[in-house]
């Protein structure tokens, strides 16, 4: 029996290493929800809710993900075994409807504490534990400009720190996009796979011309196309085109995947483990996938140090992680907020051994970055 001793949550505002143009914001640094919960014996678990650009990107803000965990969240937990963590996430999610990013933080945290209690990293908790020691890391090119964006990708490539790369488009027209993308595929050649992201910026019929196009300069996969919530149009679009589609926004948990495979609306999924609600409801969207003969692709929310390797111990225990990951977030950001930043190389990141997530947090970072103590003051007219 473990009881909830002591909780905080803090809004964390780092800056960016350049600005991260998407087709809905541009970020010039991370807002991250951190949450450190201590037990009745001392052990103590975080976890990380992290979104992109505000309320640009999904229906949860930094302010209301630490409002849900602050206000609702935490008198659940005091009233529960927090040993126990499928049955504490059982009984959140029977007093908090949606609020997945804020969900996925507190079971971050729980899993971290219950890995540790037991010795284990958090990997041994889900599904059938742990089969890779490192997994494959994407980066994205988002400078909003093409020379800037082949110098990155050939200094990622040099660095041997990336070789998968992610172009952010839907912003600019179809044609000036995909020319974007050719020059990009020419430039880094073979040596590379180039993918998209439309961040839901196209209409059917821009999907249509603009999937064809990039089929044709050589892009393997375009992410989210349309509107995630249009899986009847996602649907003619997977069918009809030969470069792949990913649900990305799409996905909202199992039952969202289900709909998806059963529609066959996409021929891979973006795992999010704070858009599916949290690492066990990840694990779940990755079965339906694998088991619909759907490709996987480990996703990011841009996450720090935290959210990312908690992502890291979910895709580490899939069987086929056939397009690899995207687990850079700490690396678009100036500082980690850990006392041991991640361990990245070779293309690759890898796991730490250590029991529960395996990281800590740096609290003297904590206190220099979290809003409430250190407001930042952001470039007027940036905003995110
Ligand atoms: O997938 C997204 O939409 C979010 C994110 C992932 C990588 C990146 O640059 O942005
Ligand atoms: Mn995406």
């Amino acid at each position: 029996m473990a009881t909830l001793d002591l909780s905080d949550t803090y809004i964390v505002d780092v800056p960016t290493i350049r600005p991260h143009v998407l087709a809905m914001a541009t970020m010039h640094y991370q807002s991250m929800v951190i949450v450190r919960l201590i037990d009745s014996d001392g052990v103590e678990g975080i976890g990380e809710g992290t979104t992109i650009g505000g309320l640009s990107y999904g229906e949860e803000s930094p302010e209301s993900i630490k409002s849900a965990i602050d206000t609702y969240i935490i008198p659940v937990l005091q009233t529960c075994d927090i040993a126990q963590v499928g049955a504490t996430m059982a009984k959140v999610a029977k007093c908090v409807r949606g609020n997945h990013f804020a969900k996925c933080a507190v079971e971050t945290a729980l899993l971290d504490m219950a890995g540790k209690r037991l010795g284990v990293p958090v990997s041994e908790l889900i599904g059938g534990g742990r089969r890779r020691e490192s997994l494959p890391i994407a980066w994205t090119l988002a400078s909003g400009d093409t020379a800037r964006d082949i110098a990155e990708g050939e200094e990622m490539l040099d660095r041997r720190r990336h070789r998968i790369f992610k172009l952010k488009i839907g912003k600019r027209e179809v044609r000036e996009d995909v020319a974007h993308v050719g020059a990009i595929c020419k430039a880094l050649g073979n040596r590379a796979s180039v993918r998209v992201d439309v961040n839901q910026n196209w209409s059917e019929a821009q999907a249509k011309l603009g999937m064809a196009m990039l089929h044709d300069v050589g892009c393997e996969l375009v992410e989210q196309p349309i509107a995630g919530d249009d899986i009847a149009a996602m649907a003619r679009l997977s069918q009809s085109q030969p470069v792949a589609l990913m649900a990305d926004e799409a996905l909202h948990g199992p039952r969202s995947a289900m709909r998806i495979a059963s529609a066959h609306a996409a021929g891979v999924f973006a795992l999010k483990i704070a858009q599916s609600g949290g690492l066990f409801a990840a694990a779940e969207v990755a079965a339906i996938g694998a088991a619909s003969g759907i490709g996987l692709y480990g996703g990011t929310m841009l996450e720090g140090g935290i959210g990312t390797i908690a992502s890291a111990h979910v895709f580490a225990t899939l069987p086929e992680l056939a397009w690899g990951t995207e687990l850079f977030g700490p690396l678009l950001q100036t500082e980690e907020i850990l006392t041991e930043p991640l361990a990245y190389g070779d293309f690759s990141l890898n796991l730490p051994k250590g029991p529960g997530l395996g990281v800590t947090l740096d609290l003297g970072k904590l206190a220099r970055f979290r809003r409430d103590a250190a407001p930042v003051l952001h470039p007027v007219g940036a905003g995110v």
